[in-house]
């Protein structure tokens, strides 16, 4: 049990050299993608970050991908190109007892009931222009913002997020135009190599069930996703790919399950993933339909900047291997605080109560580490 301790204080230093980075303000990014066991770090010593605005400009670009819900002066995709790649950095080992007290204390948990007068405007605002049939689906979101601790380590958070979310995609980045942002998400926007290229249509949510996925989903939540199911098809036939497709199925999201439609297609060309991306950002899984139009309304109405939640983050190599995450269940430590972020998708159908409850647990996916971590 000692050595075991002594192993795991000798890796959480290795960790903890990301906290370094953070101070020093150097440009990193650390990730970890579902299914494997070590995260990879990598970081850009000399030069700046490339700044782009427009996501057709990422075709033939290699590095690590930030890029916002909607690109601006003051939000512009960030790319990052390390000099050196994926430097693999070892977890260690968790302690059983930490997975039994994340358990126990997860299984606890409560949420706050009453939401913001600032949330229930904006909800009718939404709710009213899917009523009168202006829009079919809407994705209203919010950030909730809390200071940050002393003692507070990213890398901490990171670890954990690591252990405890075995199926989704965890990610701890660094640039000065984006600052520090950390996720956890179950979305893919785009991932492959070569020949063989993925992507999903993921919406619906509903909690585990003593740790398993829920097989009963009701019709909101089906419909939910079918738009988002059938938007990724129109996109990729549009541009003349032919997607094989399984689903949707109930799939892991941390305490949540969401449905997923998975789509599997090649492409004729690996050079154009950045013209790929455009055609797919933003989907009804963080927009809504038709989708000009709701991206246009969601900028106008939902009453904040939603900087980089729900836009993408990872890896982008067109001649290496891609893994590209929509930025969901994610955080953005500035300032002492730390913000932050989670939405739904609304029909006409939607009901105030529910739909903030749903926010307040996809909020819970970081918010619970941070207070664990301390
Ligand atoms: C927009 C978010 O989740 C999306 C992904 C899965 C399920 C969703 C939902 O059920 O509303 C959302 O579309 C978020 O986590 O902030």
């Amino acid at each position: 049990m000692l050595l075991q301790k002594k192993m795991i204080d000798k890796e959480i230093s290795n960790l903890k050299a990301i906290d370094t980075l953070i101070r020093q303000e150097q440009p990193f990014a650390v990730y970890r993608i579902p299914g494997e066991d070590t995260p990879r770090l990598l970081t850009q010593a000399s030069g700046s970050v490339r700044l782009l605005y427009d996501l057709k400009d990422l075709d033939g670009a290699r590095g690590f991908v930030i890029a916002p819900f909607r690109a601006s002066e003051s939000c512009p995709i960030v790319l990052i190109q390390p000099e050196q790649w994926g430097q693999p950095l070892p977890l260690g080992e968790y302690a059983e007892e930490e997975l039994e007290a994340f358990r126990l204390r997860q299984g606890r948990e409560t949420f706050s009931e009453a939401c913001t007068e600032e949330y229930e405007a904006c909800f009718r605002t939404f709710i009213e222009a899917l009523r009168s049939k202006q829009f079919d689906k809407l994705v209203l979101s919010r950030k909730s913002v809390i200071g940050q601790c002393p003692g507070f380590s990213p890398s901490a958070v990171f670890r954990a997020a690591c252990k405890h979310y075995i199926h989704s995609y965890i990610y701890l980045c660094y640039t000065p135009r984006t600052g520090v942002w950390m996720g956890s998400t179950p979305e893919i926007i785009l991932s492959g190599e070569k020949n063989e290229w993925s992507t999903v249509a993921l919406a619906g949510t509903q909690p585990l069930q003593d740790g398993r996925l829920p097989q009963e989903w009701g019709e909101k939540n089906r419909q939910e996703q079918d738009y988002v199911a059938s938007y990724i098809r129109r996109q990729l036939l549009s541009s003349g790919i032919h997607p094989t497709e399984s689903g949707p199925y109930p799939a892991y999201a941390g305490a949540l399950s969401h449905l997923k439609t998975s789509f599997r297609f090649t492409l004729k060309d690996n050079n154009r993933l950045g013209s790929l991306l455009e055609l797919l950002h933003p989907t009804p899984a963080v927009c809504g339909l038709p989708k000009e139009e709701a991206y246009r309304f969601i900028l106008d109405n939902e009453g904040y900047d939603r900087r980089y939640y729900s836009g993408f983050i990872g890896w982008l190599d067109p001649d290496g291997k891609t893994d590209l995450y929509v930025n969901l269940r994610c955080m953005h430590i500035e300032n002492g605080q730390l913000s932050f972020y989670a939405g739904g998708g609304l029909l006409a159908s939607s009901e105030l109560n529910d739909e903030w409850l749903e926010t307040e647990k996809k909020l819970q996916t970081m918010k619970r580490l941070v207070s664990m971590s301390l």
